[in-house]
C-alpha cells in the first residue's frame, strides 16, 4: 500500500469534538441544547444498531436525543402524526427517519412531511431544491463528511475531474452537486455507464457509491487520484470462524491503496464521518432557528 490513509475515525471524532465546544456554549450562554430525533420503523438487526450508536454519540456530544421505534406494522398515518409532532416539538432541532421504510410506506411522501429546517438527513425536496441551486440548505451527512475529508486532503477542489459512481438521492446525487459546488469537473456513473473503468482513469477524485463489495479495481485508479469508497457491505469472512462476516467497501482495497495518492478505508471511513456530520446538521438547525451564529466549518 502506497496510498495515505484519511482516517475517517479520527477526523469524525475532530469534528464531534467541535460540535460538542458549541453545544456547551449554547447551553451556558443561550440555556439551549440541541435535540435529535431518530425515527426507526421496523425491526431491522443492522438499523437498530445505527440508531443505538447515533443516539449513544448524540448524548456525547452534550445533545438530546429522541428515539421513536415503531412496528413494522405501522400505518402511515401514525407515522405522519409522530412526525407532524416532532415537527411542533420546540425541544427537537433535527427529525432523522431512518432509510428504508417497509415497503407499504411512501418514502417521499414520509421524508417530504419532515419540516425542511429540522430535516437533518436533508432529503426534503426543498432542501435537494436549494443545494441544486448553490443556496443554503441542510445538507445530506454522507456527501458532507466526503467533502470534508475532502477538503481537508486538497485544500481547493477546483478544477479537479471528480467521477462519482451511483446516482442515488441520498449519495451519489447530492454528492455530485457538492462536488460541482466546489468546481469540480463532475461525471456522474451510474449501471448504464459505458466503459466504466475508462471513465474512472480519468478521475482525480473518485466517489465510490455503488453498493457492491470490493468493486472498484485498482487498475481502474488514475495513479496520485483521492479515493473515496461510501459502500458498507456486509460479506461473509470464514477466515473469522463459522458464520462470522466483516465490512468491507465498494473499492477493492488491496488493489486500490497501491495505486491512489489517497484513500479511505472501511470501515473506519465514510461511516464515521456521517454520524458526526448529522450531530453537525443538527447543531446548525438549533442555530439556525433560534438565529444564533452558525458554527464555522461544519456546514457545505
Ligand atoms: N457510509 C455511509 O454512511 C453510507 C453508506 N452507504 C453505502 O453506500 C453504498 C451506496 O448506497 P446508495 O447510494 O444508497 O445505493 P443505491 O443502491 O441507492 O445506489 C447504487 C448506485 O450504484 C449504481 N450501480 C449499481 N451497480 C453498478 C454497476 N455495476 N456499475 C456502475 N454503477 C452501478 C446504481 O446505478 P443505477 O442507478 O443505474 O441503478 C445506483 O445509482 C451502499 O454500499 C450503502 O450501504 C449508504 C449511505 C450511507
Ligand atoms: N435516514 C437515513 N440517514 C442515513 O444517513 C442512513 C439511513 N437513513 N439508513 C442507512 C444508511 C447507512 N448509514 C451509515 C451510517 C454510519 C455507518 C458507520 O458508522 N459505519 C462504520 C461501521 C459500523 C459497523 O461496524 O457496522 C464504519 O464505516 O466504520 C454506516 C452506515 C447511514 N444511513
Amino acid at each position: 500500500m502506497s496510498a495515505t490513509l484519511i482516517d475517517g475515525k479520527v477526523f469524525a471524532a475532530s469534528v464531534r469534538d467541535k460540535v460538542a465546544i458549541h453545544v456547551a456554549r449554547l447551553k451556558e450562554a443561550m440555556g439551549v441544547t440541541p435535540g435529535l430525533a431518530v425515527v426507526l420503523v421496523g425491526d431491522d438487526p443492522a438499523s437498530e444498531v445505527y440508531v443505538r450508536s447515533k443516539g449513544k454519540m448524540t448524548v456525547e456530544v452534550g445533545m438530546n436525543s429522541y428515539e421513536h421505534k415503531l412496528s413494522a406494522e405501522t400505518s402511515e398515518a401514525d407515522l405522519l402524526a409522530l412526525i407532524e409532532a416532532l415537527n411542533a416539538d420546540k425541544d427537537v432541532h433535527g427529525i432523522l427517519v431512518q432509510l428504508p421504510l417497509p415497503g407499504h410506506l411512501n418514502e417521499a411522501l414520509v421524508i417530504n412531511a419532515i419540516d425542511p429546517a429540522k430535516d437533518v438527513d436533508g432529503f426534503h425536496i426543498s432542501n435537494v431544491g436549494l443545494l441544486g441551486t448553490g443556496q443554503k440548505a441542510m445538507v445530506p451527512c454522507t456527501p458532507l463528511g466526503c467533502l470534508m475529508m475532502l477538503r481537508d486532503h486538497h485544500g481547493s477542489l477546483s478544477g479537479l475531474n471528480a467521477v462519482v459512481i451511483g446516482r442515488s438521492n441520498i449519495v451519489g446525487k447530492p454528492m455530485a452537486q457538492l462536488l460541482l459546488g466546489d468546481s469540480c469537473t463532475v461525471t456522474i456513473a451510474h449501471s448504464r455507464t459505458k466503459d466504466l473503468p475508462e471513465v474512472v482513469r480519468r478521475a482525480d477524485i473518485v466517489v465510490a457509491a455503488v453498493g457492491r463489495a470490493n468493486f472498484v479495481q485498482g487498475d481502474w485508479i488514475k495513479p496520485g487520484a483521492t479515493v473515496i469508497d461510501v459502500g458498507i457491505n456486509r460479506i461473509p469472512a470464514p477466515e473469522k470462524g463459522e458464520g462470522k462476516s466483516r465490512l468491507v467497501g465498494d473499492v477493492d482495497f488491496a488493489s486500490a491503496s497501491d495505486v491512489a495518492g489517497a484513500i479511505t478505508p472501511v470501515p473506519g471511513g465514510v461511516g464515521p464521518m456521517t454520524i458526526a456530520c448529522l450531530l453537525a446538521n443538527t447543531l446548525t438547525a438549533c442555530c439556525r432557528s433560534h438565529g444564533f451564529a452558525e458554527p464555522e466549518g461544519l456546514t457545505a
